[in-house]
C-alpha cells in the first residue's frame, strides 16, 4: 500500500479534534484569553459553537476565530430555489422496500455551467433537518468552481466523498484540498466555497443533521487501528481580504437562502478550538479483518460515526471497503447475503466492489433498506463458491456505504432519473436452487 504525504502544497495540522491553534500573522492569535478588550490588528473575536456550551467536554467542539468582520455583516437572507435540493423530513413520495440501484449522475455539459452548490442533487435521507436527527444522501456534479460566492450550512455537517475531479475548498479556517480517495468533512455553519482544479468534479455527500462524526472505539482492537488520529488533517490559518458585490448562501431549514455581502467572509486570519474543517485519506485506513474463517461484520470498516441517543446504533456511520487481503479459510469471502435493521446507502470511488460483479460502477450508488434482502449476485455466488481459496488480494477498489439506523428515503428524483436501474433485482433472478434434500 502507498502512504505519501499531501501532495496538495498546502499546509495542515495533524491531528482528530485535536485543540489546534494558528496564525497567518504573528501574533493575531491572543495568546492568553479568547476575548481581549482589543483583539490584535483590530480583529473582531467570534466563538464558533459546534456543540451546546454545556456539552461534555469529551464531545464540546467550539472555534475562536479572529476576523477582519464579524460575522454578522451581511445583507437579508432571500430564499433561493435549488428544485434538487431536498431536506428532512423526507416525505415526497412513499419509500418502496426495494432494493435500488444507480448509474452515475453525468456532469453537466459545458454549455451548462454548475458550480458546487447548483449541482447538488438530492437523492436520500431521513429524519429531520429541524430536529437534527438524520442525515441527507447528495450527490454533486459541477464544471465551475464557486465565484464569488459562499455557503455555509446550519441543517448540518457536510462529510464529501469525491469520486472525480479535486476539490479546493477554501474555508474560514484555511484552505483544504481533497482527492477522490480522501475525504473532506465541513462543520455545520463553517463558510466555505469549493474550486476545481480539474475543471470538473463528481461526488457523494452525506449532510449529517445529528451529531459530528466522531472516530469510532476501538474495544477489543485497543489503542491504534482504523483511521489513526495522527492521519486526519485540519487547515491552518489563511485568510482573504477582499471586497465586492458577493453573494452568501445558507442552507438553513431545509433551504437554501442568499444574501448579499460585501466582503468575503474568509477573513478569519487566526483561530483556536477543536471545531474545524477536516479531511483525511482513506489509503490510510488500517484495516483489520480476519485471519482465520467466516467475514465478518462490516463496522470493523468504520471510519467515523455519528452516534444517536441509543449507544452502538448509530445516526449514520461512514464505513469503507479498502484495497485488503482475503485469507479465510473454508469461507464464503464476499458479503453474505442478509437482511438489516439499519438502512445502507452504497457507493463506489473507484474499482470495482467484491459483491458485484457487474451494474454498479464508479459514481453509482445502491439502497438497501431496512430488512430489504441483499448480498452477492448470482455471478459473484458462483465465482466465490468455488473459488480456490489462496491468499488473494482485492485490489484497486474503494466503495463506501452511509449506515444508518433511520429508514432512508429515495427523494421523487431518485426514483424517477433514467439512471434508476430498472433490472437491478434480476442480480439475484439467477441464484440456482441448490437444495435436492441431499447434505
Ligand atoms: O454490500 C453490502 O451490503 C455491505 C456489506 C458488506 C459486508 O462486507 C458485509 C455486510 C454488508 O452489509
Ligand atoms: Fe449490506
Amino acid at each position: 500500500m502507498k502512504i505519501s504525504p499531501p501532495n496538495d502544497g498546502l499546509h495542515y495540522q495533524s491531528g482528530f479534534c485535536n485543540d489546534f491553534a494558528t496564525e497567518a500573522l504573528p501574533g493575531a492569535l491572543p495568546a492568553t484569553q479568547n476575548s481581549p478588550q482589543k483583539a490584535p490588528y483590530g480583529l473582531y473575536a467570534e466563538q464558533l459553537s459546534g456543540t451546546a456550551f454545556t456539552a461534555p467536554r469529551a464531545h464540546n467542539r467550539r472555534s475562536w476565530l479572529y476576523r477582519i468582520r464579524p460575522g454578522a455583516m451581511h445583507h437579508a437572507f432571500e430564499k433561493l430555489d435549488q428544485p434538487l435540493l431536498a431536506s428532512g423530513p423526507f416525505n415526497q413520495v412513499d419509500t418502496p422496500p426495494n432494493q435500488l440501484r444507480w448509474n452515475p449522475q453525468p456532469i453537466p455539459a459545458d454549455d451548462q455551467p454548475t458550480d458546487f452548490i447548483d449541482g447538488l442533487i438530492t437523492v436520500a435521507g431521513n429524519g429531520d433537518a429541524a430536529a437534527q436527527v438524520g442525515i441527507a444522501i447528495h450527490l454533486y456534479v459541477a464544471n465551475r468552481s464557486m465565484h464569488d460566492r459562499f455557503f455555509y450550512d446550519a441543517d448540518g455537517e457536510l462529510l464529501i466523498v469525491p469520486q472525480q475531479g479535486r476539490l479546493l475548498a477554501r474555508t474560514e479556517l484555511g484552505v483544504l484540498e481533497a482527492s477522490p480517495g480522501e475525504i473532506l468533512v465541513i462543520p455545520r455553519g463553517v463558510r466555505f466555497c469549493v474550486e476545481l482544479p480539474d475543471g470538473v468534479a463528481r461526488g457523494y455527500i452525506c449532510e449529517n443533521y445529528g451529531a459530528a462524526f466522531q472516530l469510532p472505539e476501538l474495544g477489543p482492537i485497543g489503542a491504534n487501528g482504523l483511521a489513526n488520529v495522527r492521519d486526519f488533517q485540519a487547515p491552518v490559518a489563511t485568510y482573504e481580504e477582499r471586497e465586492g458585490d458577493f453573494q452568501l448562501l445558507a442552507k438553513f431549514g431545509g433551504r437554501l437562502w442568499a444574501a448579499r455581502i460585501d466582503h468575503s467572509p474568509l477573513d478569519v486570519v487566526a483561530w483556536h478550538g477543536n471545531y474545524t474543517p477536516y479531511k483525511y485519506d482513506l489509503s490510510r485506513f488500517n484495516t483489520i479483518n480476519t485471519v482465520s474463517f467466516d467475514h465478518p461484520d462490516p463496522s470493523i470498516f468504520t471510519v467515523l460515526t455519528s452516534p444517536s441517543d441509543t449507544a452502538g446504533t448509530a445516526n449514520v456511520d461512514f464505513v469503507i471497503f479498502p484495497p485488503r487481503w482475503m485469507v479465510a479459510e473454508h469461507t464464503f469471502r464476499p458479503p453474505w447475503f442478509h437482511r438489516n435493521v439499519m438502512s445502507e446507502y452504497m457507493g463506489l470511488i473507484h474499482g470495482a466492489y467484491d459483491a458485484k460483479a457487474d451494474g454498479f460502477t464508479p459514481g453509482g450508488g445502491s439502497l438497501h433498506n431496512c430488512m430489504s434482502g441483499h448480498g452477492p449476485d448470482a455471478a459473484t455466488f458462483d465465482k466465490a463458491s468455488n473459488a480456490e481459496l489462496a491468499p488473494h488480494r482485492i485490489d484497486n477498489t474503494m466503495a463506501f456505504m452511509f449506515e444508518s439506523r433511520y429508514v432512508i428515503h429515495p427523494t421523487r428524483y431518485a426514483l424517477a432519473t433514467p439512471h434508476l436501474q430498472k433490472d437491478y433485482l434480476q442480480c439475484w433472478h439467477g441464484l440456482k436452487k441448490n437444495f435436492n434434500g441431499q447434505p
